[in-house]
């Protein structure tokens, strides 16, 4: 394989579990040295691939190679070369932080020195703590040390910030974007818009199953000349809002309900849909209490993909 072939190629991934459809026909390239994240709701299927890729899971459909290799087949070579960071962390109930890590470190040939990075994940504090006893930011901080501590070419880490407190979010994304520094190529799933839009290099975005976008979070982003203009009103719009709306700012304009008291108009990035949509809440008697215009965000486009919101 050559240095600049695919970190991880996912092609035609079908995972069922009885009768759900976990992942469907799922086909995506993650480049090496770059941080990418798997962005999607609960229940997407983020967990159900990465797995495949981690070789816990066999393919049901389609094929999955890591590092050129095939997860389940050449696990033993594949293994020493990536590290996982497991949504559940991975650790035995008694045991404590500090033996847990040391434990993973010996199994490597070449580990990192674990005090230095109990110290820089801040795991010193809970060092001889039982496993159990840990705070869910604690866990997942552990976690992501024994995920790192073999100096894995590739690390695959499952939400590696929830339940973390702003602090320890911060340190996790400073040391991710030291791994890529260092050419490690680090494969994440999130459904926190704000990790994939400033860690990421690539984001690929998964709903029910079935990629439904991918690039960099500004080709997602930009989508040419569009922007978004939010509107909250303080009393319920009238009936037939969103279309009466649309019908005032013309074709190439879409508008969303998100709630009765919020429309997200979506249309060109130019005053004048601003100066319309403000003309037509004096029409309609609709009292704007907020009416602000932004660049899409992610969350923007999966809503306008799917017609659902990806935090709900
Ligand atoms: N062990 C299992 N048995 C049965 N169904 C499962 C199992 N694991 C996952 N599923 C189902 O498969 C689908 C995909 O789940 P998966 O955990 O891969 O999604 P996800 O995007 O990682 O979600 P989350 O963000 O909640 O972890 C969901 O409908 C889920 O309920």
């Amino acid at each position: 394989m050559s240095a600049s072939a695919p970190a991880v190629e996912v092609d035609g991934l079908v995972m069922r579990y009885a009768d759900t459809v976990a992942v469907d026909d799922l086909s995506l390239t993650v480049d090496r040295g770059t941080i990418t994240a798997v962005l999607g709701p609960n229940g997407a299927g983020k967990t159900t691939t990465l797995e495949t890729c981690e070789g816990y899971r066999a393919p049901q459909q389609g094929t999955v190679r890591v590092l050129g290799l095939d997860p389940r087949r050449d696990r033993r070579d594949l293994l020493p070369r990536i590290g996982v960071m497991l949504q559940d962390g991975g650790a035995w109930s008694g045991v404590r932080a500090r033996e847990m890590l040391d434990h993973v470190a010996r199994l490597h040939a070449h580990p990192l020195d674990t005090a230095v990075l109990a110290d820089r994940l801040g795991l010193d504090e809970c060092g001889r703590t039982p496993y159990r006893r840990l705070s869910g930011g604690q866990k997942q901080r552990l976690g992501l040390a024994m995920a790192l501590v073999g100096r894995p070419e590739l690390v695959f880490v499952d939400e590696p910030t929830a339940g973390m407190d702003p602090q320890a979010r911060r340190t996790t994304w400073a040391l991710l974007e030291e791994l890529r520094a260092d050419g490690v190529t680090v494969v994440l799933t999130t459904h926190y818009l704000e990790e994939a839009e400033r860690l990421a290099d690539r984001v690929h975005i998964i709903d029910r199953g079935r990629l439904i976008a991918s690039g960099t979070p500004l080709e997602l982003t930009r989508g040419g000349e569009v922007a978004t203009i939010r509107l909250v009103v303080t009393k319920p719009f009238p009936p037939g809002a969103p279309e009466s709306l649309r019908a005032r700012l013309g074709e190439r304009t879409e508008v969303q309900q998100l709630d009765e008291l919020s429309l997200l108009v979506t249309g060109p990035a130019d005053s004048t849909t601003l100066a319309k949509v403000s003309a037509w809440c004096e029409e309609h008697d609709v009292l704007p209490e907020t009416l602000s215009l932004g660049q899409r965000t992610l969350e923007d486009v999966f809503l306008q993909l799917t017609g659902r919101e990806l935090t709900s």
